[in-house]
């Protein structure tokens, strides 16, 4: 169990992301169920299911939401980005400025959050990954200046509490965004790819999957138990000449590092581009 959360958190957006850090929590008991209140937009039964799996609060309409809002110290938005301003700003109205804002929008600036609220109230961006789901998440976090100690050491216990957190400059959080927002999706990709090669030559699929998951596992167990590099891990399982050898061979050839950089260049340049897309539309939406 980690340090507990103090006061309330009410969720604007209530999708994929949020049941991730909220089961999280929940699951490293760091907050009870009646100090959270889920809203969104107008999918009742999606605030329902959250209601009935984890015991949390539902705001159903605008009144509940309202209060709700006005009653948290911590409003966590997870919405997608472009739908940002409309939910801030349909808010606003009952935030004040003691309430910290966290953010995991990909891209969106902390100067947008704050111009989309009307007010310069402390924020924390955010960039966490679905794995937070199991309490393995990896979070990458900068935080506005006015953010107080006590602000700070609430949100690290909430990103603490389902992964690892790093402090990062707000600009970094293109490249966490790159590497571990959207790396699992890569991850899953690279499986997707094993399993399909292994079932095409003849195994079955439930082997596959038994081998092809147990294989990343213990990869990723093996660079964090042992310390030793994935360079050098990578060495030690290829003999001269042999089977890891011709694969790697083909990697090589077939420019894998350089596919992997272009593809988190474009992951980085896409926050980008969308956080510009915030900042340019000055009160007009993105
Ligand atoms: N899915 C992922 O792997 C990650 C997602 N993110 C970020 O998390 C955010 C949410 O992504 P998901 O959970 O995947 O999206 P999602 O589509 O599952 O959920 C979005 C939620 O926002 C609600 N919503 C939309 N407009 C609203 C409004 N005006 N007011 C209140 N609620 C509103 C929707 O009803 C829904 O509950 C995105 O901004 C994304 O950049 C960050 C890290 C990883
Ligand atoms: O694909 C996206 O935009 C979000 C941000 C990181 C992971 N998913």
């Amino acid at each position: 169990m980690g340090d507990s959360v103090q006061g309330n958190i009410c969720f604007i957006g209530s999708g994929s992301m949020a049941e991730a850090i909220l089961r999280g929590m929940l699951e490293r008991q760091i907050v009870e169920p009646g100090q959270i209140t889920v809203t969104n937009r107008q999918n009742r039964v999606r605030l329902e299911q959250l209601q009935s799996q984890y015991g949390v609060n539902a705001a159903f309409d605008a009144e509940h939401r309202e209060q709700a809002v006005k009653e948290a110290s911590l409003l966590l938005l997870a919405v997608k980005p472009k739908d940002a301003e409309a939910a801030l700003a349909s808010i606003r109205h009952c935030m004040h400025q003691e309430q910290l804002l966290v953010s995991v929008l990909a891209g969106v600036s902390i100067a947008s959050l704050q111009r989309f609220a009307g007010m310069e109230l402390p924020v924390i961006r955010t960039m966490p990954n679905t794995s937070s789901t199991i309490g393995l998440g990896a979070t990458g976090i900068s935080l506005s200046p006015s953010v107080t100690a006590s602000q700070k050491a609430q949100s690290l216990a909430v990103f603490n509490a389902i992964g690892i957190v790093k402090i990062v400059e707000e600009d970094q959080l293109h490249l966490v965004t790159a590497l571990s927002g959207s790396g699992p999706a890569y991850i899953y990709l690279m499986m997707e790819a094993m399993m399909e090669a292994a079932v095409s030559s003849g195994m079955e699929e439930a082997t596959a999957k038994e081998l092809t998951v147990q294989t990343f596992l213990g990869a990723a167990q093996m660079v964090e138990r042992t310390g030793e590099e994935p360079a050098v891990l990578r060495e030690k399982v290829t003999s001269p000449g042999g089977t890891t050898f011709a694969a790697l061979e083909q990697f090589r050839k077939l420019g894998f590092k350089e596919m992997v950089k272009q593809a988190m260049d474009s992951a980085a340049a896409r926050s980008r581009e969308m956080g510009a897309a915030m900042e340019s539309a000055k009160g007009g939406s993105a």
